[in-house]
C-alpha cells in the first residue's frame, strides 16, 4: 500500500468558529502523534533490525531495506523518536488537549497501536502528568471552585464492567437527549486530591484484564477508558452562568493482534478477535470520517461496537482529541506498524467541534418560565367558555412566577452564604495545615493518647487494664508532656463546637418542616389532634434545648479546665436534645399509625391536603437535604422554595396540584354549601358529581401516600440526627482525654518516674500488645493490607509505643463499635464503607480478590510454585492464586503463619522494593470533618495503601 504524504501540524486549521444559535464551538482536526519505542529485549534477543526512521519531529519513514514497499515518509503532528521520554509526549504531544478540561472543553487522549507497541506503558505516564497538571492549575486558580469525580470502565470481550465496581456486571450503554451515550449505573467517585484520584487510578489498574502472550507478558485484553469529570465555578459569582463542567477521557486502547505472532489460543484467542474487530470498527469510523468530509453525508457506524458508541463525542464531535500512535521500530513487525501509520493518516483528517460546556441550572429556569408564559399566552387566547377561570388561572401563574424570581434571589442568597462559610472553614483548615505535619506540636494534637478512666468507649480490655502498662503509658506521657500544644486542642474544641452549632441549626430547620408538617394535620380525627398537640409541645421543647446548645458562647481564653466543663456541660444538652428527639420520632410513630383515619372528604380537608401537598417541601429524599440543611429563614422560604419545587415536581403530582388548584379557584369563586357531600363546588351540575367523587378518593389516596412519605423522611432525618449528635459526642470524648491527661501531666510532679524503662520490659510488653492487635485486626476484619503494613513497620523499636498504643485503642473501639452495629439494618448505616460486619468481611474479601491478581506480575513463576506448595494450593484446582491469597493472614494465633503472610502480601502490594515506603506517621489517629461522609474510624482503603 502507499502512502501519501501527510499535512505537517503547522499547516493544520485550528481556528475557533461560532455554531449559529448555540455556544461558540471550535473545529479543529484530531492531534494525532507516533511514539516509536526502542527494541525491546526479546527483539535485540532475536537480532531484529531497526525498519524505520525518524528524519525529524514530523516525519517518520520506513527504511529503504523493506523490498518491495514504499519508502514514502508520513507526516503527523509530532514524531517521537525511541530517545523520547513519555514527559516530552506530554508534554508536545497531549498536555494541551488535556488541560482543555478545565476550561469546559472536553477531551480525549488514547493510544492506539499493535499489541506490545508500548500503549500503557504511554498512558500511563500522560495520566500521571496529567493529574499532576490538573491538580497545580487548581491550586493555582483559587477563585474558581473545582470538583473532580473520577470513573473508569474497561470493554472486555465486547462486554462493558465499571472498574470501580466490578461485582455491578456488564453495563447498559444508554442513548441520552442532552447527554449523549452514558453508561447505566457506572459508579462515579470524588477525587478530594491527587493522592486520592492515583489511588482510585491504581484500583482500576489492578481490575483490569491482563493477559500473557508471547509478545507482551502482562498483555492489556481489553479497552480501559478512565473518565475525568471536571466541574468548576467561580466562587464570588452571583449573577450569569459561569460553571463549566468537561470531562476528561483518557482511553488505553487494547492492541491489535495477529494469532500468528502471539501465539494465543483458548480464551486468549477469543478476546484477540474481540479486540481486532471492535478496533476494526475503530478503523472503519476513523476513515469515514477522514473522507466524511468530502463526499458530505455518509453513515458512520459508531453502534458497531460499545468502543466507538462510548468514544462517539471523541471521534468527530464536541471534544478535542489526541491520538498517541505506538509502534515497534522492529523489521519483523513493519506491517503492523504500517497499519498503525495508516490509521493515524486517516485520524488525521477527522476533525471536531469542541466547544465549552456551562451549567446552566439558571438558564434553564428562565426558559421554563418563558415556556409557562407561552403556554398561559397560549390557553388565554384559546376560545375556552370559561374565561374568567383562565384569567385568574393566569394571574395566579403569574404570582407563582413573581414567587419563583423570589426563590431564585432566595437561593442565590444562600449559595452566596454557605460559599463564605465554605471560605471560613477552608481559610480555618489552611491555617492548619500551614503547619508543618512532622513537627511534633501538631503530631501530638492528631496522635491521641487517652486517659481511659474518663473515656467509657475507649477503656481498655480487662486482659490490659488489669496490668494498666505503666511503661508504655508513661512513655506515652512524656511524648504528651513534651510535645502537645493547649492552643492546639483548643482549637479542636472549637472547630468541634462549630460543627455543632450547625448541627443545633440543621435540626432547627428540620423543625420548622415538622412544625408544618403538623400543622397540616390540624383538621383530623381526636386521637391524631391529640398525637399532634404532644408532638408540637415536644417540639418547642426541643427548641429551646437546641437553642441552648447554639447559645453557648465560645470563650477566647484557654483555660483548659473551663473548656472541660463547658464541654461536659454541653454534653448533657446534646444528650437531652437526643432525647427529645427520641419522643418526637415516636410521636411521628404514633401520628403515622393515625393516617388512615384522618382520610375524610370535608371541604376543609380538600384545603388542608391542598396546603399540606404544595407547603411541605421534604416530598423526597433528594430535595430534603439541600432544602433541611441550606441556612436560611425557615417560615418564608419553604413557601418560596416549595412554588420552586412545583416546577420540578412528577407529573403524577403535577396532575394533582393543578387539578387541587382547579378546585380550589372554583370554590374560591363560590362558596360551598354547608354539609355540601363531597365539598365541590355548588355551581358544578348533578351530572358532573359521580367523577368528582371519583377524584376526591383519587385525591385522598394521593395525599395519604404524599403524607406518609413525608413523614418517613423526617423519621429518616432524625434518625441521621442522632447518629450525628453521637459522633460528634465521641469526637468530643476523644477531646476531653487528651485535655485531662494534658491536665494530669502538667500537674505531675514524678518526671522521674518518666525515665528509662528497662528494654525487656518493653519488649514484652510490644510483644504482648501486638499479639492483642492481631487477634483484634482477625476479629474486625481489617484489611490485610493495613495489617501488612503495620506488622512490617512496627518491630518493636522503643519509638514504636505510641503507635501500638493508638493501633490498640482503635481496634479495642472498632471491635465494640461492630459489636453494637452488628449487621443493623442498612438504612441505620447508610451507606458508609465498613461499618458493619458485613461490609467489612466484604471489603476484605474484594481486596484478597484484588491482591491475588497481583500475584502473576509480582512474582516470579518459581516463586509462586514454591508458594503454592508451603501454603498447600492443590496443583490443577481452580483460581489457585485467589486460593493462596486466601489463605493469608487467617491464623492470629500462629506467629509464623503470620510472619509468612505479611511476608507475601508485603512483596504483593511492593512494599519491600517500594522506595515511597510508607512512614510510620500515616498511622495517625486523625479527626475527621463532620461533613466528610466517610466514616471517621474507617481503615484506610486498601488502595490507599497500595503503591503503584
Ligand atoms: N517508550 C518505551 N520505552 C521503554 N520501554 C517501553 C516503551 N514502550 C513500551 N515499553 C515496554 O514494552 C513493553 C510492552 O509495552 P506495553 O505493555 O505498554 O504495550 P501495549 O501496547 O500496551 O501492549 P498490549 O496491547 O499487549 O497491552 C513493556 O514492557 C514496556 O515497559
Amino acid at each position: 500500500m502507499i502512502r501519501t504524504p501527510s499535512t505537517p501540524a503547522s499547516k493544520i486549521a485550528r481556528t475557533p468558529v461560532s455554531t449559529p444559535g448555540g455556544q461558540k464551538s471550535r473545529e479543529e482536526k484530531i492531534f494525532v502523534t507516533v511514539r516509536v519505542r526502542p527494541l525491546s529485549q526479546k527483539e535485540q534477543a532475536l537480532k531484529d533490525q531497526v525498519a524505520w526512521d525518524c528524519r525529524d519531529e514530523h516525519t517518520i519513514f520506513p527504511k529503504s531495506n523493506n523490498q518491495d514497499r514504499s519508502c514514502a515518509p508520513y507526516c503527523f503532528d509530532r514524531v517521537f523518536d525511541p530517545s523520547c521520554v513519555t514527559q516530552k509526549v506530554y508534554d508536545e504531544g497531549a498536555r494541551d488537549v488535556a488541560l482543555s478540561a478545565l476550561t469546559g472543553i472536553n477531551a480525549t487522549i488514547f493510544a492506539y497501536g499493535q499489541t506490545s507497541s508500548g500503549k500503557t506503558f504511554t498512558m500511563r505516564g500522560i495520566t500521571e502528568n496529567a493529574v499532576k497538571d490538573i491538580f497545580e492549575h487548581i491550586r493555582s486558580t483559587p477563585e474558581r471552585e473545582f470538583v473532580l469525580k473520577f470513573s473508569a470502565l474497561e470493554i472486555y470481550n465486547e462486554t462493558v464492567i465499571d472498574l470501580l465496581n466490578r461485582d455491578s456486571g456488564p453495563l447498559r450503554l444508554l442513548d441520552d437527549p442532552e447527554k449523549g451515550i452514558i453508561v447505566e449505573k457506572q459508579v462515579e467517585e470524588v477525587a478530594k486530591d491527587s493522592h486520592r484520584l492515583k489511588s482510585l487510578i491504581g484500583i482500576c489498574e489492578a481490575q483490569r484484564q491482563v493477559g500473557e502472550t508471547a509478545l507482551n507478558d502482562t498483555s492489556s485484553r481489553s479497552h480501559q477508558i478512565i473518565k475525568l469529570t471536571v466541574e468548576s465555578s467561580l466562587r464570588e459569582h452571583s449573577g450569569a452562568v459561569k460553571s463549566y463542567i468537561a470531562s476528561l477521557n483518557l482511553v488505553d486502547l487494547a492492541g491489535s493482534e495477529k494469532a500468528s505472532q502471539t501465539n494465543v489460543d483458548g480464551m486468549r484467542l477469543k478476546e484477540g478477535s474481540h479486540i481486532n474487530r471492535s478496533l476494526l470498527t475503530l478503523m472503519t469510523v476513523i476513515r469515514k470520517l477522514s473522507v466524511g468530509k468530502r463526499s458530505g453525508h455518509i453513515h458512520i457506524p459508531y453502534r458497531d461496537s460499545k468502543l466507538t458508541r462510548i468514544l462517539q463525542p471523541s471521534l468527530g464531535g464536541n471534544s478535542r482529541t489526541a491520538i498517541i500512535c505506538t509502534m515497534s521500530p522492529a523489521l519483523s513487525h513493519i506491517e503492523q506498524s504500517r497499519n498503525t501509520l495508516s490509521f493515524a493518516t486517516s485520524a488525521k483528517e477527522v476533525t471536531n467541534s469542541a466547544k465549552v460546556n456551562m451549567v446552566v441550572a439558571e438558564k434553564q429556569l428562565v426558559r421554563q418560565l418563558q415556556n409557562q408564559v407561552a403556554r398561559l399566552e397560549a390557553e388565554r387566547r384559546s376560545p375556552e367558555p370559561s374565561s374568567l377561570c383562565l384569567k385568574s388561572q393566569l394571574r395566579k401563574k403569574d404570582m407563582e412566577i413573581q414567587q419563583m424570581k423570589l426563590a431564585m434571589e432566595e437561593l442565590k442568597r444562600q449559595r452566596d452564604r454557605a460559599q463564605s462559610e465554605l471560605d471560613l472553614e477552608r481559610k480555618l483548615s489552611k491555617k492548619q495545615k500551614g503547619v508543618n505535619p512532622f513537627d511534633s506540636s501538631q503530631r501530638a494534637v492528631r496522635c491521641l493518647s487517652f486517659s481511659t478512666e474518663n473515656c467509657p468507649d475507649m477503656r481498655t480490655p480487662s486482659s490490659l487494664r488489669g496490668k494498666k502498662n505503666k511503661v508504655g503509658r508513661n512513655a506515652i506521657m512524656r511524648r504528651s508532656i513534651t510535645s502537645t500544644d493547649p492552643t492546639m486542642l483548643v482549637h479542636e474544641i472549637r472547630k468541634l463546637e462549630h460543627r455543632q452549632k450547625q448541627l443545633g441549626e440543621e435540626a432547627n430547620r428540620a423543625l420548622e418542616v415538622l412544625h408544618q408538617e403538623v400543622a397540616s394535620h390540624r383538621f383530623g380525627s381526636q386521637d391524631a389532634a391529640q398525637t399532634v398537640a404532644k408532638l408540637l409541645a415536644e417540639i418547642k421543647d426541643m427548641r429551646v434545648v437546641s437553642s441552648i446548645s447554639e447559645e453557648m458562647e465560645v470563650g477566647g481564653n484557654t483555660n483548659l479546665k473551663d473548656e472541660i466543663t463547658r464541654l461536659n456541660s454541653q454534653g448533657n444538652s446534646i444528650a437531652s436534645l437526643e432525647e427529645k428527639l427520641e419522643n418526637v420520632q415516636k410521636s411521628i410513630d404514633k401520628l403515622m399509625m393515625h393516617l388512615p383515619t384522618n382520610m375524610e372528604t370535608s371541604e376543609s380537608k380538600n384545603h388542608s391536603w391542598k396546603k399540606k401537598m404544595l407547603s411541605f417541601p421534604l416530598r423526597n429524599s433528594t430535595n430534603r437535604s439541600p432544602i433541611i440543611r441550606s441556612p436560611c429563614s425557615p417560615t418564608p422560604s419553604s413557601t418560596n422554595v416549595t412554588d420552586f419545587e412545583k416546577e420540578n415536581k412528577s407529573p403524577q403530582n403535577d396532575d394533582f396540584v393543578s387539578h387541587c388548584n382547579t378546585l380550589h379557584n372554583t370554590c374560591e369563586a363560590t362558596p360551598p354549601k354547608s354539609g355540601g357531600g363531597n365539598g365541590i363546588s355548588s355551581t358544578e351540575g348533578t351530572p358532573a358529581r359521580q367523577p368528582k367523587s371519583v377524584n376526591v378518593k383519587k385525591m385522598q389516596e394521593m395525599f395519604k401516600n404524599a403524607a406518609e412519605e413525608n413523614i418517613r423522611s423526617i423519621r429518616t432525618y432524625v434518625t441521621e440526627l442522632k447518629e450525628r449528635v453521637a459522633k460528634l459526642q465521641y469526637q468530643k470524648q476523644l477531646l476531653v482525654c487528651q485535655v485531662l491527661e494534658l491536665e494530669e501531666n502538667d500537674s505531675s510532679a514524678c518526671e522521674t518516674e518518666l525515665q528509662e524503662q528497662s528494654p525487656l520490659s518493653w519488649h514484652l510488653l510490644f510483644e504482648e500488645q501486638r499479639k492483642q492487635i492481631i487477634m483484634l485486626w482477625h476479629l474486625c476484619h481489617v484489611s490485610i493490607v493495613h495489617r501488612t503494613q503495620f506488622y512490617m513497620l512496627f518491630r518493636g523499636d522503643p519509638d514504636d509505643q505510641m503507635y501500638m498504643e493508638v493501633e490498640l485503642r482503635r481496634l479495642i473501639w472498632l471491635e465494640q463499635q461492630l459489636a453494637e452495629v452488628g449487621n443493623a439494618s442498612p438504612a441505620l448505616l447508610g451507606d458508609e464503607p465498613a461499618s458493619s460486619v458485613t461490609s467489612s468481611i466484604r471489603a476484605l474479601k474484594q481486596e484478597r480478590e484484588q491482591l491475588s491478581k497481583r500475584v502473576t506480575s509480582r512474582l516470579t513463576s518459581q516463586e509462586l510454585e514454591m508458594l503454592y506448595i508451603k501454603w498447600d494450593v492443590p496443583p490443577g484446582g481452580k483460581q489457585r492464586r485467589l486460593q493462596l491469597v486466601n489463605k493469608l493472614w487467617t491464623d492470629p494465633h500462629n506467629m509464623h503463619h503470620i510472619q509468612d503472610s505479611a511476608e507475601v502480601v508485603a512483596k504483593l502490594v511492593g512494599f519491600c522494593e517500594s522506595k515511597d515506603r510508607p512512614s510510620k506517621e500515616m498511622f495517625q489517629l486523625n479527626f475527621v470533618s463532620l461533613s466528610d461522609k466517610k466514616s471517621w474510624m474507617g481503615w484506610n482503603l486498601i488502595s490507599n495503601l497500595l503503591h503503584f
